[in-house]
C-alpha cells in the first residue's frame, strides 16, 4: 500500500534534515531536479529521499495515472458528474492533431475559431475593424473567474509583447470596478469583449448591461462594438451580438482552463495572434512531455507529488506560490482558482467521503515584495509553508540588469535560508559579538534563531516569453490533473460555488425591501437590516 509505505517513510524520520541529505549527497541536487524544454524544477532543497521519492511514484501506479491520463487527451468523458470530456489540450494542440469526442473530430472547428480569432485580432490590431470613433484604443474584458483569471494573469505576464490595444478587465459585480475602467474611456474606442462560458454568469451579464448602457449613450449601434465569447450562440444572440463577433467553444472546455481559445481572445488581441501561438505551443509541448514521460521524469506529476508528500504526508496545511518576476503577480489567484476549485473537494469520484486531505489551500505574492510582508511567518512561524519559487534567469530589461542580479539573489537567499535556518549557538554568538552579554544575549538569541528545513522547490527559466508562459500554466494544469487522480477526485466540476450564488439570488429581493428577511438567522437579519439603513 503506497500511503501506508510514504507514512511509515516520513513517521521513520519526521524531522529529517534537508541540509544532511545535501551533505551525505554530493549529487543530491542535479538528481532531485528534472530539466525539459528549457525549465529546471528543482525539488532538492525538500526531504524527499530515493525511499520517498519510489513510494510515490508507487501512488501514480496504484491509480493507474498513465490510464486516465490517456482518457484524457483520448476525450473520454472524465467529468463523470458533467457527464463530460475533458479537452482544454485540444484548444492548444497543433495542426494535424485528430481529437474525438463522441467519435466526432473536434480539431477542425477548434482550427477554424482559432484562425477567425486571430483574422479579428489582426483586424483589430491593424485599424481595420474600428469603432465610431475609428481605430480601437482600448479593449475591456468583462468576465469572472475562468472568464478573467486567465487573460489577465496572461496579459500581465508578457507586457513586454503588448504592442496592441489598452485591454482592461472587468470581472467584480462592484460596481465601483466598472465605474472607475469607464471613466477614462472613449465609447467610440473601446471595443467590448463579454466572456462567459454560460453566458449567465450575474456579474457579467450586469457589467455587460452597464457597458452597453454607456456606450449606447454616444454611440448608435453599440452592438457592432460588443464582442461574445461563449459556449451559448442562443444567449448571446439574445444579448444582441451578432454570430461575426461570437467566438464559441464547447462544453468540454472547463472555465479555469479556458484561456487558450476564445476566452484568450483579450490576450490575442494585447501581444497578436502570433506571440498568441507561442504561448500555444508552449503549452502543448508540456503536454506531449505529460503524455509521453514516465512519472520520475514527468513534470507536471513531481510537482503533484511533492505538492502531496507535503500536504496529505507531512500534513502542511498550505503551500506558498512565490514568483521572483513581478509580471506574474497574479499567477497566485490564477492558480487559487485552478487548483483549489480543481481539487478542493470532499467526495471522491465514485460518491463516497474522501480518504484523506484534499488539494492544499495556496497563496502567494511575487518576490521580492513578500519578504517585506509575510515571510516573517515562513520563516518563523509555528506553521511551516512549503515554498514554490518561480524564477526567469534573465529579464526583460538588460539595461537594468543589476536589478534582475538582486532579484536573483533574494530568490536563491530565500531557498537557501529558509533550508539552512540560523541555530541558537550562532544567534547567540552574534548576540556576544554585538557586546551583550548574560541573559539578554540568550533571550534575543531565541528571537533571532531560525529552525530552517523548511522545504522549497524552484521553477527556473531563461526568460517570461509567451512559449514559456504556455509551459508554465499548462505545467500546473497538468500538477493538478495528476494530483486529482491520485487523490480520487474529480478535478473538473465546481459543486461547491452553487449554494452561494442560490442563496445571493433569493437574498437580492429582501435586500430591495421586496421580502421579509423573517426566515433568516439572526446574523443575516441584522446585516440586512444595517444594509436598509444605511439606504433610507
Ligand atoms: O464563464 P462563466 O460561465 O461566466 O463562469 C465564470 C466562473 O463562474 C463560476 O462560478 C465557476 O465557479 C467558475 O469556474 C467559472 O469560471
Amino acid at each position: 500500500m503506497p500511503w501506508n509505505d510514504l507514512l511509515r517513510l516520513h513517521k521513520q524520520d519526521p524531522d529529517c534534515r534537508i541540509a544532511a541529505l545535501f551533505a551525505a549527497d554530493p549529487d543530491r541536487a542535479e538528481r532531485f531536479s528534472r530539466l525539459f524544454d528549457g525549465m529546471l524544477f528543482d525539488f532538492s532543497k525538500t526531504s524527499l529521499d530515493d525511499a520517498r521519492l519510489t513510494a510515490l511514484i508507487a501512488l501514480t501506479e496504484a491509480c493507474d495515472l498513465p490510464a486516465r491520463r490517456e482518457a484524457m487527451f483520448r476525450g473520454e468523458k472524465i467529468n463523470t458528474t458533467e457527464d463530460r470530456a475533458v479537452l482544454h489540450t485540444a484548444l492548444r494542440a497543433p495542426e494535424g492533431t485528430k481529437v474525438l469526442v463522441d467519435g466526432q473530430d473536434v480539431m477542425p472547428e477548434v482550427l477554424e475559431t482559432r484562425a477567425r480569432m486571430a483574422r479579428f485580432a489582426t483586424d483589430v490590431r491593424s485599424g481595420a475593424f474600428t469603432g465610431a470613433g475609428g481605430r480601437i484604443t482600448d479593449v475591456i474584458n468583462i468576465g469572472i473567474g475562468g472568464s478573467d483569471l486567465g487573460p489577465v494573469m496572461g496579459t500581465l505576464a508578457l507586457a513586454p509583447y503588448c504592442d496592441g490595444p489598452r485591454v482592461h478587465f472587468v470581472s467584480n459585480v462592484d460596481g465601483a470596478q466598472i465605474h472607475d475602467t469607464l471613466a477614462g474611456l472613449d465609447p467610440a474606442t473601446t471595443l467590448v469583449i463579454v466572456g462567459s462560458k454560460t453566458f449567465t454568469t450575474v456579474e457579467t451579464m450586469t457589467n455587460a448591461a452597464t457597458a452597453r448602457a454607456w456606450m449606447g449613450r454616444c454611440v448608435a449601434d453599440p452592438a457592432a462594438q460588443f464582442v461574445a465569447l461563449s459556449t451559448s450562440e442562443d444567449k448571446t444572440a439574445a444579448f444582441g451580438i451578432p454570430p461575426e463577433r461570437v467566438f464559441g467553444f464547447e462544453d468540454w472546455v472547463g472555465g479555469r482552463y479556458s484561456m487558450w481559445g476564445p476566452i484568450g481572445l483579450s490576450l490575442m488581441l494585447a501581444i497578436g495572434p502570433d506571440d498568441f501561438d507561442a504561448f500555444l505551443q508552449g503549452g502543448a509541448a508540456m503536454d506531449a512531455h505529460f503524455r509521453d514521460t514516465p512519472a520520475a521524469e514527468n513534470l507536471p506529476v513531481l510537482l503533484a507529488l511533492v505538492g502531496i508528500w507535503h500536504h496529505q504526508i507531512c500534513g502542511y496545511p498550505t503551500r506558498a506560490v512565490l514568483p521572483y518576476e513581478q509580471r506574474l503577480t497574479r499567477l497566485p489567484a490564477y492558480l487559487q482558482q485552478l487548483e483549489m476549485e480543481s481539487n478542493g473537494k470532499s467526495v471522491a469520484l465514485d460518491g463516497s467521503a474522501l480518504n484523506g486531505p484534499s488539494g492544499p489551500v495556496v497563496w502567494g505574492e511575487p518576490g521580492t515584495n513578500g519578504q517585506h510582508a509575510f515571510y516573517q511567518l515562513i520563516h518563523q512561524g509555528t506553521s511551516i509553508v512549503p515554498c514554490e519559487f518561480l524564477l526567469g534567469a534573465r529579464g526583460h530589461e538588460p539595461e537594468l540588469a543589476h536589478h534582475h542580479r538582486l532579484l536573483a539573489a533574494n530568490c536563491l537567499a530565500q531557498s537557501e535560508a529558509l533550508m539552512r535556518g540560523r541555530p541558537y549557538e550562532a544567534a547567540l554568538k552574534e548576540a556576544h559579538a554585538a557586546g551583550l552579554t548574560g541573559p539578554r544575549a540568550e533571550t534575543l538569541a531565541r528571537h533571532r534563531t531560525f529552525t530552517g528545513n523548511r522545504p522549497s522547490t524552484t521553477l527556473i527559466y531563461d526568460l517570461l516569453t509567451p512559449y514559456r508562459l504556455g509551459q508554465i500554466v499548462a505545467l500546473y494544469e497538468h500538477r493538478v490533473f495528476a494530483e486529482g487522480v491520485i487523490l480520487g477526485i474529480n478535478s473538473f466540476d465546481q459543486w461547491g460555488v452553487e449554494l452561494g450564488k442560490e442563496l445571493a439570488t433569493a437574498l437580492r429581493p429582501i435586500l430591495e425591501g421586496q421580502e421579509s428577511a423573517v426566515a433568516k438567522d439572526g446574523s443575516t437579519r441584522q446585516l440586512v437590516a444595517f444594509i436598509r439603513a444605511a439606504h433610507s
